[in-house]
C-alpha cells in the first residue's frame, strides 16, 4: 500500500433501497483465460479460446504472446465445435503457435499471471526477453521464478535484485529438470514453471520447500488445464509426494476452450445478494471448476444466505442478516476484499487468516482493507495472517483503492449499506473486469428505489 495515488476520480458508489433481484452475467476468468493462452501459444497446433476475459491482465497476456511471435487473431466465431456447446458462438481468440523470438519486449503492467507464467515461456525464446511493468510490479516477488530458472539452466539478468524489471536470454530450449522453490509468497511460482514444463527437455519437477503454500485451487487449475492439454503431470494428490509436482516433457495440443465465468469477480454481485436480503442469479456457474470463487457458495452461506445450483446458473439469496465468520482463506485468498467488506456489515465479530501473503498482492490488501474500511467509521485491525473485524456502523466517505481491483469491489459492496462512499479510481477494475460501473448499476437498475449516493 503505498500512501497517496494520484487519481482524483471518486464514483458515488450507489446505495440500495431495496433487495436486488438480478441476473448478473459475469465475464470470464482471469486465470483459466491466461493460462489457456501460455497453454495454446506453446502447443503443437493451433487452438481457440472462447469467450476470453478482455481485460488489463488478458490483454497484456495476449500482447506479450504477440510480442515473442506467437499469432492470437480475434474473431467473432460461431462455434461448430461440439467442445464449446451450442451457445457459446461469440467472440474468440485463435492462437496460433510459432517460433518465439527475441529480442522482445514485455509490459507485465501489475498481472501476476503475467510477470510470472511468461518468463519460463521467454527462456525458450532464441533471444533476449525484457520484462518490465507498473511500479508494483518491481515490488510483487518474482524470486521463485527467477532462481528456478537459474536452477534448470536459464540466463536471466536482474541486476540481482530477484524483481523486475530483468531479462530473460533465451536461447531457445531449457534443459528443464529437478527444482526447489519456496512458493509461500505465491502459488503463480509453481504454476509458470509447470505450465511450461512440457517444452523443457527434461520436463520439469518442482518441489515446494517453504511455509504453507497458498491458493493450492490455482494450482490445481494449472494441473488440470494441462492434462486437458495433453500434457502427463504427477501431482501430491495422484498419488505424488507432498508438495512435488512433475510434467513430462511431450507435445501439447491445441484446444478449442470455452473459458468459465470468473467466479472470484462474482463475489461483489453475490454479496449484494447477502448485503440487501435480495437474489442474484449467475449463469453458466460450473458445477464443476478448480476456480476458488466456488467456494463463495460455502462461505457466503456461512455469513447467512442460501444458495442453489440449477440449469440457470447460481442462484444466492440473502436474508438481510449477515453472520461474521471465522475463516482461514489460504486457499482462495483473492476473495479477502469483498468478504472483509460484507464482514464490516455483519453483526457479529469475523476473523480472516491464513492470508499474509496478501501484502504482496496488487498493493498490501490487509494494510488496505484495515485502513479504509477504519476511515468509513470501522474497527478492523490487522493480525500476523490476516484481518479481524468488528462491526460498526458506518458512515460514508472516500475508500482509496490503491491501484487495485479488488478493493474497488470490495467499496462499491460497502456502498450498498452505506450512503455516501465515493470509489476513488473505480476504473481500476478494469484489471479484470473492465465493465464493472454498468453490471453494478445494471444489477441495481432491479431494485425498486435504488439510489445514488451524492447524485
Ligand atoms: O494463478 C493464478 O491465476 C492466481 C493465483 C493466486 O495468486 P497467489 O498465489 O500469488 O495469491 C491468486 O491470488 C491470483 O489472483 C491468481
Ligand atoms: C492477486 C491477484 O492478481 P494477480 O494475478 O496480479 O496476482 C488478484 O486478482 O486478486
Amino acid at each position: 500500500m503505498t500512501e497517496s495515488t494520484a487519481h482524483t476520480d471518486l464514483w458515488p458508489a450507489p446505495t440500495a433501497t431495496g433487495a436486488v433481484d438480478a441476473t448478473v452475467t459475469v465475464p470470464g476468468s482471469k486465470s483459466v483465460t491466461n493460462r489457456a493462452l501460455v497453454l495454446a501459444a506453446l502447443a503443437a497446433e493451433p487452438g481457440w479460446v472462447r469467450r476470453p476475459l478482455r481485460s488489463r491482465d488478458t490483454v497484456l497476456m495476449a500482447d506479450a504472446l504477440r510480442a515473442l511471435g506467437v499469432g492470437i487473431e480475434e474473431t467473432v466465431s460461431s462455434s461448430s465445435s461440439p467442445a464449446a456447446g451450442p451457445d457459446a458462438a461469440g467472440e474468440a481468440w485463435r492462437v496460433i503457435p510459432a517460433g518465439l523470438h527475441g529480442p522482445a519486449t514485455v509490459d507485465v503492467g501489475n498481472a501476476g499471471t503475467v510477470m510470472r507464467f511468461l518468463p519460463p515461456v521467454a527462456a525458450l525464446a532464441d533471444g533476449p526477453v525484457r520484462f518490465d511493468g507498473d511500479p508494483r510490479s518491481h515490488e510483487r516477488p518474482l524470486h521463485g521464478v527467477i532462481d528456478a530458472l537459474r536452477a534448470l539452466g536459464a540466463r536471466i539478468d536482474d541486476n540481482d535484485r530477484g524483481a523486475l524489471p530483468l531479462t530473460v536470454h533465451g536461447a531457445g530450449a531449457l534443459e528443464g529438470g529437478p527444482v526447489e522453490v519456496d512458493a509461500s509468497s505465491s502459488s503463480q511460482f509453481i504454476s509458470a514453471l509447470l505450465l511450461s514444463g512440457p517444452r523443457f527437455n527434461q520436463g520439469v519437477e518442482v518441489r515446494h520447500t517453504g511455509p504453507v503454500l497458498p491458493s493450492l485451487p490455482h494450482i490445481r487449475m494449472t494441473v488440470d488445464m494441462l492434462r486437458q492439454a495433453g500434457a502427463q503431470v504427477d501431482t501430491p494428490e495422484s498419488g505424488g509426494e507432498p508438495n512435488v509436482w512433475r510434467v513430462s516433457p511431450s507435445a501439447l495440443l491445441g484446444r478449442d476452450l470455452v473459458v468459465e465465468p470468473d467466479l472470484s469477480n462474482a463475489a461483489p454481485f453475490l454479496a449484494a445478494a447477502l448485503v440487501t436480503g435480495g437474489r442474484v442469479t449467475v449463469p453458466d456457474w460450473p458445477e464443476r471448476t478448480t476456480q476458488p470463487g466456488d467456494s463463495l457458495r460455502e462461505i457466503f452461506t456461512a455469513m447467512g444466505g442460501s444458495c442453489e445450483l440449477t440449469e440457470a446458473g447460481l442462484t444466492f439469496t440473502g436474508t438481510g442478516r449477515i453472520t461474521g465468520i471465522d475463516a482461514d482463506l489460504h486457499e482462495v485468498g483473492e476473495l479477502t476484499p469483498v468478504i472483509a467488506a460484507v464482514a464490516a456489515l455483519a453483526d457479529s465479530e469475523s476473523v480472516l487468516r491464513g492470508i499474509a501473503h496478501l501484502r504482496l498482492h496488487e498493493t498490501d490488501r490487509l494494510a488496505a482493507l484495515a485502513k479504509e474500511i477504519n476511515e468509513l467509521g470501522g474497527d478492523v485491525t490487522e493480525t500476523e495472517d490476516g484481518l479481524r473485524i468488528r462491526p460498526r456502523p458506518l458512515h460514508g466517505g472516500v475508500f482509496h483503492t490503491y491501484e487495485d481491483h479488488r478493493l474497488a469491489t470490495a467499496a462499491a459492496v460497502l456502498g450498498l449499506a452505506v450512503p455516501g462512499v465515493e470509489v476513488e479510481n473505480v476504473a481500476t477494475t478494469a484489471k479484470t473486469l473492465p465493465d464493472f460501473p454498468e453490471l453494478w448499476t445494471g444489477m441495481l437498475g432491479s431494485v425498486a428505489g435504488a439510489t445514488v449516493a451524492g447524485s
